[in-house]
């Protein structure tokens, strides 16, 4: 049996939009939280028991179309000796942030038996998952020198920006080891069996279209071309990307993530014939009532099916405090209306429903 999320990012026919959300293992999963009890995120990370069993939680509760690997964007940066945690209800915070030649030093080489709890997660998963394919993730170099460079999470990456113009040499020479280190985990992951990967470059939303060409697009190039002859598909996912949609697309994707501030046929319409789209539902109104979530999936329906390929996601990540039972309504309702009328002949989208799909 085809996976029609593969099918999606490849701009192939579909029998019903796939979909699967960011975030869908993890905290708003009674299950999940049962599990995590007493386990620190990191040590939950490194244990391929766990990481089986709560990357699987999502798959038999909503029957999403795909899997993510449970892990963090954190974890093969950690691995290269970074001394780093991920303090709950914070995120990752750094001990010595990365801010000189020296501390770059800092950094170790690339081995990828540091991550060999990974390859065997995902040797683990691929049996267990059998049709439903897993998708591998890595934090992209400028999101992950974010949180090397500010030492935690952060509102407006100053710290970052103040380094990438100031130095630039030690910028690029930072994002080097991180682009190094990013495609070595994707292809750990990849020769361990994923089926896709998706690139998280959350925080890039916050750089102009011109920094990010001249800083940061070089460095998720040199990723996402690195694994260009692997034939996996390449998902690339930002926050706020509105201005950086097209050179996002030209790094190297197959699919682009949008935001709920783009609408998809207006996103694929600048991105051009040759990429599939991924998103895009606000995550906040999933806690709206639901005719409202009704009403935005059958529109993101329709406007994804003016793309050439699109999978349904959230624009970002499951927030903790949602009630997990809509995440499996809106799956079921997104196979529901896309049923029969998301074919399309790859890549001239065609026959767009112009009333939404509920109406009809
Ligand atoms: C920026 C980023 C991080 N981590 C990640 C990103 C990129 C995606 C995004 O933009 O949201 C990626 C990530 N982190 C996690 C996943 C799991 C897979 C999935 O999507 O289901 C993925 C894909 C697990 C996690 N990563 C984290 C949790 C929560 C920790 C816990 O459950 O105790 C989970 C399930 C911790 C983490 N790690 C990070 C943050 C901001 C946090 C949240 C801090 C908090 O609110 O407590 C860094």
């Amino acid at each position: 049996m085809t996976s029609q999320f593969l099918n999606a990012c490849r701009r192939e026919p579909v029998s019903h939009t796939p979909v699967w959300f960011m975030r869908q293992a993890g905290r708003s999963l009674p299950e999940y939280r049962d599990l995590r009890a007493g386990i620190a995120m990191l040590d939950s990370c490194r244990r391929p028991d766990l990481v089986c069993e709560i990357t699987l939680q999502p798959v038999r509760r909503h029957g999403v179309d795909a899997a993510i690997l449970f892990s963090d964007i954190v974890v093969p940066v950690a691995a290269a000796g970074v001394d780093l945690d991920i303090v709950p209800g914070t995120g990752p915070v750094v001990a010595e942030p990365i801010r000189s030649q020296a501390d770059l030093a800092r950094i170790g080489a690339w081995d990828p038996t540091s991550v060999s709890f990974v390859d065997e997660a995902v040797r683990l998963l691929v049996k267990e998952l059998g049709p439903t394919p897993l998708i591998g993730f890595a934090g992209a170099p400028f999101t992950l020198a974010s949180y090397l460079i500010e030492g935690g999470p952060s509102r407006n990456h100053a710290r970052t920006k103040a380094l990438m113009h100031g130095d630039p040499q030690l910028w690029h020479a930072l994002c080097e080891r991180l682009a190094e280190i990013t495609l070595g985990f994707l292809r750990v992951q990849i020769e361990a069996g994923v089926s896709a990967v998706q690139l998280f470059d959350s925080w890039a939303g916050s750089l102009s279209a011109a920094d990010y060409r001249s800083f940061v697009m070089p460095h998720s190039q040199r990723v996402l071309g690195g694994l260009a002859d692997s034939g996996v598909p390449r998902i690339h996912f930002g926050v706020g990307t509105a201005p950086l949609l097209e050179a996002m697309a030209e790094a190297g994707a197959d699919v682009v993530g949008v935001d709920w501030r783009t609408p998809l046929d207006a996103a694929s319409e600048r991105i051009g014939p040759d990429y599939a789209v991924q998103g895009n539902l606000d995550p906040v109104l999933l806690m709206a009532p639901w005719p409202v979530i009704e009403a935005e999936v059958a529109r993101i329906l329709t406007e994804g099916a003016r793309t050439p390929g699109h999978i349904f996601n959230l624009g970002h990540g499951v927030l903790p405090e949602t009630d997990p039972t809509v995440l499996t309504r809106v799956v079921e309702l997104v196979h529901a209306l896309s049923r029969g009328v998301s074919e399309r002949s790859g890549g001239a989208p065609q026959g767009a429903p112009e009333t939404p799909l509920s109406q009809r």
